[in-house]
């Protein structure tokens, strides 16, 4: 039965033309209702009927997450902090929960830092009300108790929400080369000579020390130091036993624990130090959904990780972060071994040339996607919001090429972490993301996407609903116990939200991560008919799908619910009132 509706929705595939246009070719008709759909069950609740809601009427019902007023910078006035202290008090009412807004919504996720500016309770809720998704720890800053009160806040808020829980990413510090502690900033100018020394020290107006020993044994006469992330460079011009003697090329204020790279090399150290396994370790305990591993250089050392994990019996995903200069040529296979990747472009483009930065970004997302593998682009995307309200246009450009080459998800730093604005700028990422996307209606599927998958019964049948669901303008609906099958339809990229029911708290969180979907936790019955009726209901009373509204059933994956191995199905129904 299946075979006939993929057959259908296959041949009338919309693939191209403005949105208008493909409204007009998806008007729906009598004629086309009825020949798509093989199953035309009028009479039945669950009836499948005429398609009756183009992509493009969906869309125009589309409204954005409210987000609280702020003064200039992100502080409440009185009255709105009346106002958040009662919503919180309802929040918390377990019996409540919250349900977003009803919406079909953004698809690209917003990954935040969790630092001074945002690690309390009434940030950690703002910041999920604004369009968090998932919170990233930084390991280079703060400690366990830090970090374990911002976990804690974070496991409180999914509590008491439904479909919008926060996955939480742990990134490591990784090998990562600072300059040590200064009393005071120090000014850097051009043609001054400046010394690194192994040495620890306090460091001085013309010296400062290094944390990596084999620093003088990893650079050369010639080499091109680059200081946070480019902002100030100095050549190499003479090495002893323990100091490395530069001249400034570019100068500036130097502060205290800055990163350190050499243009075009990376540290000889390991990917993982001996205090990241202690961070990974408190990631276990803590059951964290993400580690983001720093300085990946090649493959090896995800599966060290991957087989850690399994032994401590750990389902923790593992993303590769994409900044060292040795990860480039092994890029493929680092990735194959991962479960994702971060295009981290400070550290990129300090171990690179700059320029380099935007084809790589482009390249990573490209393999990610053609490989089924998650992918988020970091850094700089709003910095000016550090200390400004409002971004500059080409930070806001450069959010929607990251939306456009097809992202999972984009991330703020400093911007969440430190920032003046946090709630301002995850709007800003909430809203240009939304705009963006909303021209991208057909985004057209890789062709290579499947090449991962093609032994996999799921891989057709994610790429049909994907069809499906597209041409005739619906959401789609899945029912997954891991994770999986929700995940391969996010690859597909469909123009609807994925609606993806577990019965597993931690699938609900992990999926958090991944474009267009929608999680949301459901006890499971013994009987599918029952438990696909529960979830339509739950959907239609949370404003997520309206009455009359088609929806694409999805009963595929690796892991049979309901079904048996070798029966997969899509379905189309209409949500009706019983
Ligand atoms: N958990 C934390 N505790 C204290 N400060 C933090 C924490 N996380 C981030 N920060 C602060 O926010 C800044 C920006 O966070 P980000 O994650 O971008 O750090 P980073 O990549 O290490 O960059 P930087 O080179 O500025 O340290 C950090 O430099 C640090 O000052
Ligand atoms: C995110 C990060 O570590 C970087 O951009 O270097």
């Amino acid at each position: 039965m299946a075979t006939e509706m993929i057959h259908g929705a296959f041949a009338t595939n919309p693939s191209s033309g403005s949105l208008q246009r493909q409204a007009e070719k998806l008007r729906p008709t009598a004629g086309f209702g009825s020949k798509l759909l093989f199953q035309s069950e009028k009479k039945s609740h669950r009836g499948v009927g005429h398609v009756s809601l183009p992509i493009i009427a969906m869309r125009s019902t589309r409204v954005d997450p409210e987000v609280f007023p702020m003064t200039p910078e992100d502080v409440p006035k009185a009255e709105e902090q009346i106002q958040y202290l009662q919503t919180i008090q309802e929040l918390g009412d377990t019996s409540v929960g919250t349900w977003s807004k009803p919406t079909v919504r953004r698809k690209t996720k917003i990954v935040c830092t969790i630092g001074p500016s945002t690690n309390t309770r009434e940030m950690i809720w703002r910041l999920a009300e604004a369009g968090m998704n998932v919170a990233r720890l930084n390991m280079s800053h703060g400690d366990h108790t830090s970090h374990q009160k911002v976990i804690d806040l974070v496991k409180e808020y999914n509590a008491q929400a439904k479909d919008n829980v926060i996955a939480i990413m742990l990134d490591t510090k990784g090998p990562e080369v600072r300059s040590g502690d200064l009393p005071q900033p120090i000014m850097l100018t051009s043609g001054q000579e400046f010394t690194f020394t192994i040495q620890r020290v306090v460091g001085t107006a013309d010296c400062v020390s290094v944390n990596y020993d084999d620093f003088v044994n990893d650079v050369e006469v010639g080499d091109m130091l680059l200081v946070d992330g480019g902002m100030m460079s100095l050549m190499v011009k003479s090495k002893t036993e323990d100091s490395v003697k530069c001249e400034v090329i570019d100068g500036g204020e130097l502060k205290s624990r800055r990163h350190l790279n050499v243009r075009g090399k990376s540290a000889t150290l390991a990917s993982i130090t001996e205090k990241d396994w202690d961070d990974i370790k408190f990631g276990v305990d803590n059951k964290v959904d993400f580690y983001a591993v720093s300085f990946v250089k090649d493959a090896a050392v995800v599966h060290e990780l991957k087989d850690y994990l399994q032994n401590a019996g750990a389902d923790i995903h593992v993303i590769v972060k994409i900044e060292s200069a040795d990860s480039i040529p092994n890029l493929h296979s680092i990735i194959t071994a991962s479960d994702g990747a971060m295009v981290a472009r400070g550290d990129l483009g300090a171990e690179l040339p700059i320029e380099e930065v935007p084809i790589l970004q482009e390249e990573i997302i490209r393999l990610c996607r053609s490989m089924g593998k998650a992918v988020i682009v970091a850094t700089n995307m709003l910095e000016s919001m550090i200390v400004h309200p409002t971004p500059t246009r080409a930070e806001v450009s450069d959010i929607a090429i990251a939306v456009r080459e097809g992202a999972d998800a984009v991330m703020l730093s400093g911007e969440t972490a430190n920032g003046k604005y946090p709630l301002k700028a995850v709007k800003v990422m909430h809203t240009v993301s939304l705009r963006t996307e909303a021209t991208m209606v057909g985004t057209q599927t890789l062709p290579n996407l499947g090449q991962a998958f093609k032994k996999h019964m799921s891989d057709m049948f994610a790429y049909h609903a994907t069809m499906m669901s597209n041409t005739i303008g619906t959401s789609t609906v899945v029912f997954t116990r891991t994770g999986f099958m929700a995940i391969l339809l996010s690859h597909y990229r469909p123009s609807g939200t994925i609606f993806a029911f577990t019965n597993e708290k931690r699938i609900q969180q992990r999926l958090a991560l991944y474009q267009g979907i929608c999680a949301i936790y459901l006890e499971f019955s013994d009987n599918a008919e029952e438990t696909f009726v529960k979830a339509l209901a739950l959907l239609q009373k949370n404003g997520m799908v309206k009455e009359g509204e088609h929806v694409a059933l999805v009963q595929s994956g690796r892991q049979p619910i309901w079904r048996s191995q070798s029966t997969h199905n899509i379905q189309v129904r209409k949500v009706c009132d019983k």
